[in-house]
């Protein structure tokens, strides 16, 4: 495929086997939407989006807080307005002082003005730091509002969501959009100040003399142009260096995290990586110079034509005042009021960059949250059951998933019972199903076809918190959290708040205990090394921890996937006898590879390429000779200490 956009700063020969050890292309980084959409529009495009993005700025910023909303709009407006009397007051006051007369005379008939011209100063002070004060407080809400929202949806899709490839990306996004809202606020309001300084010039100086509008005109608009023209370049220079810095994050993340410090030492590969930096850091600078010239040129120019203009106004204003057109005091009025427009411009131009580049994140948010509404799981129906009964029935019923971009179903066509009391346990080779099929049980997925019926009812029929509230799920791929260790055992059934002797109990089950009383504060040993005093731990102890998690809640339904594949032998069988105790009284799902385990288990279940293949106790399984026969005495041949060891069965075609 031909590859667009900024070359490629470190080519290769073209034989795989002779190129450079090359870092991959990154894809397009999230945060950087903004910028490139930005250094690709033109002013038209820019212009034309602008009122809809600071309407919806406004919407946010209303929905956040009316009063302070309101208050930066009522000052907003009055500044402006006060800008026009302030230089309509100016005027006067220059009008009294060219004035002809005794100088003390003057200055007595230029006191009211004077006066005006203090009141309005001060008027317009207040309402700038009023503007400000509502704007720091206003921003807090605005995060809240926009983030809270945001961690609503990201709580509550279903699984399936993160399945799709688009959704991870667009998440990612969405929080940057979260992010960049506030500064879209701001930059908004900023920017309706700044037109409001701009516009109240304007009226100012028509109200003193219609021809100075033309004088200007001429001013401002061209340093106004050239400022957004050198903005545009500023954002071109940014999105060119794109790659340099998608490169240079991922190598800082290779030469600098803690994940990666000990592969870097084992393999030598300091060298190799820093040899990386420098091919980066050589081409991207190069692109960064040239580029650099590009905007001290056009500034240089802005500046220019800016000043050209500004000169050809004084020239204007002197003809006229020569030609009588206007009198002094509206010379004099006209360049303050240049100045002043000048620098609202500057305001101008500096927030229509803003409200562009935040508004196409603020986009990416809005965008999310409305494709984030089909991933939503549909409310319960009124009829749904929350019975306090325990579960005694799952019915499994020509179950099957496929996974997005999969050819092959996950789960196919599986249909089984389990009863209260029962331990059941599901083996197979690697990515038969296992897994997938416990999720199913769980109510973490949903079919694709088929249902999974609780005591009678398909889960649609439950309330979705109460059904969940029965099972407990230990994941193979559990979740390091970074919390204390009593926190990360609660989590197991937060909403109970457990007690201590609870929380202890599970993990004496787990074999836990002793292990988090040796640990430097106990249970409350912070698990995380990103923090001063955090604790790391085994994969071994971290599986322990786990495992209690799963105790703590005494679940109807408890899944326990690979929860023993780091525990030594001694913990292992710990672990499993605290397994048998749930035997005749709860349903434990048990998904392990080690099939010593799984002996005791009332029916197991071989699941082959998604399907189930076998099903029933060990000696029955054993006496068939199928694929768990084959499973187990491979295994079992480990520990046989005889030289003959049976041979595994041909793979047959399943
Ligand atoms: N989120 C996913 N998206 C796409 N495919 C997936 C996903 N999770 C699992 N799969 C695929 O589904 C199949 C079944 O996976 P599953 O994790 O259920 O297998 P398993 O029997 O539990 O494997 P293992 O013994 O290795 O844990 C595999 O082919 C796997 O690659």
């Amino acid at each position: 495929m031909p590859r667009t956009g900024p070359p490629d700063p470190t080519p290769g020969p073209t034989d795989p086997a002779q190129r450079d050890p090359v870092l991959p292309e990154l894809r397009e980084m999230w945060w950087e939407t903004g910028v490139r959409a930005r250094a690709q529009a033109g002013l038209f495009a820019v212009f034309s989006e602008l009122p809809r993005l600071v309407w919806s700025a406004l919407v946010v910023s209303w929905r956040a807080d009316r009063i302070r909303t309101s208050v930066v709009a009522a000052t907003t407006v009055g500044a402006g307005v006060m800008s026009a009397f302030g230089l309509l007051a100016t005027q006067r006051v220059l009008v009294e002082l060219f004035a002809g007369g005794p100088t003390a005379d003057k200055v007595i008939a230029a006191l009211p003005a004077l006066a005006a011209l203090a009141a309005v100063t001060a008027l317009r002070a207040g309402m700038a730091t009023a503007m400000g004060y509502a704007q720091n407080g206003l921003s807090p809400k605005v995060d809240r509002e926009v983030e809270r929202g945001l961690f609503e949806v990201t709580t509550a899709v279903r699984l399936e969501a993160f399945d799709a490839d688009a959704f991870a990306d667009d998440m990612e996004r969405a929080s940057r959009g979260a992010d960049s809202t506030t500064d879209l606020v701001q930059a908004s309001m900023n920017l309706l100040a700044g037109l409001a300084g701009v516009l109240a010039v304007a009226v100012a100086v028509v109200v003193v003399h219609p021809l100075l509008l033309l004088a200007l005109l001429v001013a401002t608009v061209p340093n106004g142009w050239a400022s957004l023209r050198a903005g545009h370049l500023r954002y071109q220079t940014y999105a060119a260096g794109s790659v340099r810095r998608r490169r240079l994050w991922l190598l800082h993340r290779l030469m600098a995290e803690r994940d990666s410090a000990p592969e870097l030492r084992s393999y030598g590969l300091r060298g190799f990586l820093l040899d990386q930096y420098d091919r980066v850091m050589g081409v991207e600078t190069g692109i960064q110079l040239a580029l650099a010239r590009r905007v001290t040129t056009t500034t240089t120019v802005g500046a220019a034509v800016g000043g050209i203009a500004t000169a050809v106004v004084y020239v204007l204003l002197g003809l006229l005042l020569v030609d009588g057109q206007i009198p002094l005091a509206a010379a004099a009025t006209c360049v303050i009021a240049v100045q002043s427009a000048q620098r609202s411009l500057a305001v101008v131009t500096f927030q229509i960059d803003r409200v562009y580049t935040e508004g196409q994140h603020f986009r990416d948010y809005t965008g999310f949250m409305t494709r984030a509404a089909e991933y939503l799981p549909t409310p319960p129906a009124a009829t749904t059951t929350s019975t306090t009964q325990p579960l005694h029935t799952i019915h499994v019923d020509n179950v099957s998933l496929h996974y997005p971009d999969r050819d092959t179903p996950a789960v196919d066509q599986v249909s089984l019972t389990i009863t209260a009391g029962q331990t059941v346990a599901f083996v197979g080779e690697n990515g038969s199903g296992k897994s997938t099929l416990a999720t199913l049980i769980a109510t973490l997925r949903t079919p694709t076809s088929g249902t999974v019926g609780y005591d009678g009812r398909p889960a649609a029929g439950w309330d979705p918190d109460a059904l969940r509230a029965r099972i407990g799920v230990v994941t193979q791929e559990y979740h390091k959290w970074p919390f204390t260790a009593a926190t990360n055992i609660a989590i197991g059934d937060i909403t109970t708040a457990p007690s201590s002797q609870l929380i202890e109990t599970a993990a004496a089950r787990a074999v836990a205990h002793d292990m988090i009383k040796d640990l430097p504060h106990g249970y409350d040993t912070l698990l995380d090394r990103t923090f001063a005093g955090g604790q790391d731990l085994s994969g071994g102890q971290w599986q322990r921890i786990t495992a209690a998690r799963g105790f703590l809640r005494d679940a109807d339904l408890l899944i326990m996937d690979e929860p023993s594949s780091a525990l030594d032998p001694r913990a292992e069988d710990a672990l499993f006898q605290a397994i048998r105790d749930r035997q005749g009284e709860r349903i434990t799902i048990l998904i392990t590879h080690r099939l010593a385990n799984v002996r005791h288990a009332d029916r197991i279940y071989v699941l082959h390429h998604g399907r189930l293949v076998e099903a029933g106790t060990h000696d029955h399984l054993m006496s068939t000779g199928g694929r768990y026969a084959e499973l187990f005495t491979l295994q079992a041949a480990g520990y046989d200490p005889t030289p003959t060891t049976p041979q595994p069965r041909q793979p047959t075609t399943a």
